[in-house]
């Protein structure tokens, strides 16, 4: 199986969910994992094996698929353990990938000092500062070389994908979708970090790994912003679903400014449709999350059918 090993694999509900290790030569030959659940018809029945195969081969079927980015501090497991997204994705028979979120163990120094820069905390960019840019290449890596292996080695329908995320990793599904018209179905985005060029993690961030903000570098740090980039999306029409607590601590600081997003996406309303639902009293935590989690997969699996 193409440079993928096997780590762990655990049945739940009717699919498996399996973690894979792997190196990433994009991320500078770090070693990543990921999981992937898929719902047993995508695993191959007539593999010997007493165990299913996720080997894309035999009787399996190919499924819609999902990404999930995770927000600062997360691996891939955070989302998986604590969103309950698995009896959703089981029903409605859609595989689920969660990346990581960053390098680990890249050996930058002071990768390790701070939890919103470095470890766990790699905006989704591809880094262009000499310190970071060897390792630091995260959107790559979800947009490129983790899709690659994804298709290769799993029965997943590649012209059937969305994406989602969380904080960070809302910014990340958000940049995905804007910079690749049509190559998602739908994206959906709890709390997301919405103009990080206009906040204090995402300024942070983007001068650690593209340089100091400048004349020169701004057209690169505005490539890597959600309201700079739905204004000027020329793709498909693309359907965005966004919830936000507004008992979100990173909201009352303006690290996430929706508002922004919604007026920025005001500029391209013909192609750009926001549903935009606030809700009373819920906060940024997976609490928020597992909330809602149904609504975004059954939002996905209309878009995916
Ligand atoms: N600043 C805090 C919080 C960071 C945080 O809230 N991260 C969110 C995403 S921005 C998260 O998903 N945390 C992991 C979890 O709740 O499982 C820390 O040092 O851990």
């Amino acid at each position: 199986m193409s440079g993928l090993e096997l780590v762990s694999k655990n049945r739940c509900f009717n699919g498996y969910l399996f973690k894979y290790k792997h190196t990433s030569k994009v991320l500078g030959n770090v070693t990543m994992h990921f999981n992937i659940y898929l719902p047993l018809c995508a695993i191959d029945s007539s593999s010997s094996s007493p165990s299913p195969s996720p080997l894309s081969n035999g009787s399996a079927s190919k499924v819609p698929l999902l990404y999930f980015l995770s927000g600062l501090t997360c691996t891939e497991d955070n989302m998986i353990i604590k969103s309950g997204a698995i009896r959703f994705l089981s029903e409605l028979k859609i595989a689920l990938v969660t990346p990581d979120t960053s390098p680990r163990g890249a050996g930058v120094e002071g990768e390790d000092d701070a939890w919103d820069l470095g470890t766990g905390a790699g905006f989704y960019v591809n880094a262009t500062t000499p310190k970071w840019s060897k390792h630091y290449n995260m959107y790559s890596y979800v947009n490129e070389e983790l899709p690659e292996l994804i298709n290769a080695n799993f029965n997943v329908d590649s012209q059937r994908v969305s994406i989602f995320g969380h904080s960070m990793g809302g910014h990340g599904a958000l940049i995905s979708a804007l910079k690749n018209p049509g190559k998602f179905k739908s994206v959906s985005l709890f709390a997301p970090i919405c103009n990080p060029i206009d906040c204090n993690p995402g300024q942070k961030a983007f001068t650690e790994y593209l340089g100091k903000l400048t004349p020169e570098t701004q057209p690169l740090w505005e490539s890597y912003d959600a309201c700079c980039l739905v204004k000027i999306y020329d793709g498909p029409c693309l359907d965005i679903m966004l919830d936000q607590g507004d008992n979100d601590d990173f909201l009352k600081r303006g690290d996430l400014l929706p508002d922004h997003f919604m007026a920025a996406a005001e500029n391209n309303k013909e192609l750009v449709k926001v549903q935009n639902r606030l809700h009373p009293t819920f906060d940024h935590s997976y609490w928020f999350v597992q909330t809602f989690i149904e609504d975004h997969i059954r939002f996905h699996a209309e878009h995916l059918s």
